[in-house]
């Protein structure tokens, strides 16, 4: 094909990304020096655009625009484009105050909190465990689209790689994931009267609003509703003998999530937040839900922190990578791990056959089996902490 002959240069990406405007549609991005430096490896392009930390919500068309014009260039096979937030714009942008936590005031700074997971407050009343779980463990983010998903099926089988016995819920009843990401359809068995029997791919037992209702019922549904549904696939399925059971939560912090966190005996939870700073503002805005309902916040994790040329394997820092890190230890959490921007990753979630089920000894599996590993250390910390205040809290 023509097309693959065409090489693929940082002047022709530069060329037609002056087509793309600016936030204030006063210039092309390039000329206002918006574009990080462009990468191109395997005739795909990676770069990452500047935008004001305030505005990246509302500014991803433009992140969308920038990928379309590159993708068009004959002989570009790929395109990866992140929003980064202007670290520029001083502190007030970079920061602002943490948003209001489930109605309580605007404008509280979260300030330098103690140690999220070190000395849990006493809990309220005892949640009810799910007999035969050992271990719940929510994964959360503070926006949608920053990999949570992506991240919960992969950790559920790097847990399972490292020789647990693992299940997944997936809670997002919107947007359910898991059946495409691990590559399930059909429906559940109904076993007696009440429970139902989860589905199972890659070792994992899994259940998923999307095996039992049609997205688009889902969608009209509201709080009461879904907070049943949610219990419901907690309770009434037959999970059997589970070390840990990983769910993956609904995105943002409303009052779902706050069910969820409320009515589940969570072990913990995993923050997955990407680089840039407005979705760590957001990963704040999740650790504090959390905290209110003193679940124990067992780490933070950074996705599509760095990336890897597919072809040297050379590591490449082009999203202001680090910034979870940093924050991670600014509040005083643990932090988890850093997973690489790879295509892989992507291409792979999308076929439902996860990275580390593809290849469980490549090194992208070894990255979530160290954050596997650490999660488990963090569980177990937490359950230490949790009996030494409250001995009747039990687990099982
Ligand atoms: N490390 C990564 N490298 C490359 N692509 C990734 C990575 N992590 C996630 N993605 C891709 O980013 C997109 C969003 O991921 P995912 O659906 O897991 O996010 P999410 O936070 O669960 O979003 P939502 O809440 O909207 O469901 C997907 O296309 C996924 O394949």
């Amino acid at each position: 094909m023509a097309a693959d002959h065409a090489e693929v240069s940082k002047e022709k990406v530069l060329d037609a990304l002056r087509a793309v405007r600016g936030p204030e549609l006063d210039g092309n991005i390039v000329d206002l020096g918006l574009v990080s430096d462009v990468f191109i490896s395997d005739a795909k392009v990676y770069f990452s655009i500047t935008v004001p930390a305030e505005r990246a919500r509302e500014l991803d068309p433009l992140r969308a625009a920038a990928e379309r014009v590159v993708k068009d260039i004959p002989g570009v096979k790929g395109a990866m484009v992140a929003l980064t937030a202007d670290r520029k714009a001083g502190a007030a942008a970079a920061r602002p105050p943490a948003p209001p936590v489930a109605g309580g005031p605007a404008g509280r700074k979260p300030g330098p909190a103690a140690p999220a997971h070190a000395h849990p407050a006493p809990r309220g009343p005892v949640k009810a465990g799910i007999p035969g779980v050992g271990a719940i463990i929510a994964v959360a983010s503070g926006k949608g689209g920053v990999g949570k998903s992506t991240t919960s099926a992969n950790l559920a089988l790097a847990l399972h790689a490292n020789g647990l016995k693992v299940g997944i819920l997936d809670a997002d009843i919107y947007g359910p994931s898991m059946p495409r990401l691990l590559k399930i359809s059909g429906r559940p068995e109904q076993i007696g009267g009440k429970m139902i029997k989860p589905m199972e791919n890659y070792g994992l037992k899994v259940m998923s609003m999307g095996f039992l209702v049609d997205e688009e019922v889902a969608m009209i549904w509201r709080g009461p509703m879904i907070q049943s549904a949610l219990l419901q696939m907690l309770r009434e399925v037959a999970w059997g003998e589970l070390d840990v059971l990983v769910v993956d939560m609904p995105p943002g912090t409303g009052d779902a999530q706050l069910t969820m966190a409320q009515q589940v005996p969570l072990a913990g939870a995993v923050i997955v937040s990407t680089p840039q700073d407005l979705a760590l503002i957001d990963a704040r805005k999740g650790l504090a839900m959390f905290r209110k309902v003193e679940v124990p916040v067992l780490g933070i994790v950074e996705n599509m922190s760095y990336f890897i040329a597919p072809d040297t394997g050379a590591r490449y820092d082009i999203f202001g990578h680090g910034g979870a890190r940093s924050e991670a230890e600014r509040i005083g959490v643990p932090f988890l791990g850093e997973v690489p921007l790879t295509i892989a990753i992507r291409e792979t979630s999308d076929a439902g056959t996860p990275l580390v089920a593809l290849e469980p000894d490549g090194p992208v599996a070894a990255v979530y089996r160290d954050i596997a590993t650490r999660v488990w250390e963090q569980v177990a910390a937490a359950k230490a902490d949790t009996s030494r205040e409250r001995p009747s809290i039990v687990f099982e």
